[in-house]
């Protein structure tokens, strides 16, 4: 039975200029253990996806379809029981660990509070245990007396990582762990999440704009545009050899871990994704799609089988399946 079992997922901000749907309709699932990247250019929809997996996203977000967690749905579960699976469940490292660190508080203390809310230990036990994951997470136990800004960007992040992992969760969210770190940093950063997880048999849902990141770090990719999937595999399929046209732009953009001169643009792809406001007829990736055919402005496509990797999808109508049959891209049409 898979983890995380996510079906149909929506995400529609209310605003005063009206509604703004984010995520539009997304399914995914992750294993025990297994490791998935989300990618897509700012304003995808990412960030939104990782905050409603742990029901944080503000008031304005109407949010419709299942989230299934170790059983439960998520959606309809009551807040105590939220609470109880927030950090001992599934926990989230979030990009800028200085705005998510409190600023006036020492770290070992920051650490310390979800453990003794979530395990019922004493001070001295939580703040122990904080001097532990501390070490575990590559830092001396004495910076458990240090305030955030006495940090550099990296060890803010291994806190973040520290605090993620203490109550033992079985998902971590990572939305860009690594963006605001240098290169050098950045490689560090993704092995120790990455040999931690691996150790404790965490699944990992970890979010980027970089394929590359992602694809070196993930057993499996999904990327994302406009607010859905439109292509996911294994890890190696989707970097190496993607099918989506949005996909392939995304994989030629990051050629290389890391790579500070591949923070660009996808290349040879003009233009930013959509206001989910205003989106396009038909594709929403057709107005930027090198390859279009004439009716993409009218066929939305669904994810179908496409790739020789396990369960490859990809939604596009110039993606036909394994199976070679050639597909009527109107019978596939979605809602
Ligand atoms: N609270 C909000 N109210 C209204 N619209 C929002 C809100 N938060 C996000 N959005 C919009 O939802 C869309 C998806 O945003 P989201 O932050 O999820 O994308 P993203 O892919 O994570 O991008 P980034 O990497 O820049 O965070 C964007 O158009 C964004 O402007």
């Amino acid at each position: 039975m898979a983890l995380l079992e996510v079906s149909d997922l929506t995400v529609t901000y209310r605003t005063a200029g009206g509604d703004v749907p984010a995520v539009r309709g997304v399914s995914f699932a992750l294993d025990a253990g297994q490791k998935l990247g989300l990618a897509g250019e700012s304003g995808c929809g990412k960030s939104t996806m990782a905050l409603a997996l742990l029901r944080l996203l503000p008031k304005t977000a109407r949010l419709t379809g299942e989230i299934r967690f170790d059983g439960e749905d998520l959606l309809t579960m009551s807040w105590g029981r939220l609470r109880a699976v927030r950090w001992a469940g599934a926990s989230i490292v979030f990009q800028g660990a200085m705005h998510s660190l409190n600023a006036v508080q020492r770290i070992g203390a920051q650490i310390a509070e979800p453990i003794r809310l979530h395990s019922r230990a004493g001070e001295a036990a939580a703040r122990k245990r904080a001097g532990e994951l501390l070490e575990h997470v590559g830092l001396p136990a004495r910076r458990a007396d240090a305030y955030p800004h006495e940090l550099s960007g990296g060890q803010r992040q291994r806190v973040m990582i520290a605090m993620a992992l203490a109550c033992d969760p079985k998902l971590i969210v990572a939305d860009e762990p690594t963006t605001a770190l240098d290169v050098m940093i950045q490689a560090q950063i993704l092995t120790l999440i990455e040999s931690l997880v691996a150790e404790q048999g965490i699944s990992l849902l970890m979010i980027s704009h970089d394929l590359s990141v992602l694809a070196d770090t993930c057993d499996r990719l999904a990327v994302m545009y406009a607010g859905r999937i439109v292509e996911e595999g294994p890890a190696a399929a989707v970097f190496g050899a993607a099918r989506h046209p949005y996909g392939q732009a995304l994989a030629a953009a990051f050629p290389r871990i890391g790579d500070p001169a591949s923070r660009r643009r996808p290349q040879g792809l003009a233009g930013d994704p959509p206001d989910p406001a205003e989106l396009p007829p038909g594709c929403a990736f057709h107005p930027r799609c090198a390859v279009r055919l004439d009716h993409c402005d009218a066929v939305d496509p669904s994810l179908w089988p496409a790739g020789s990797g396990e369960g490859a999808r990809a939604a596009c109508v110039r993606v036909l399946p394994d199976d070679g049959l050639s597909l009527v891209p109107a019978a596939k049409e979605s809602a």
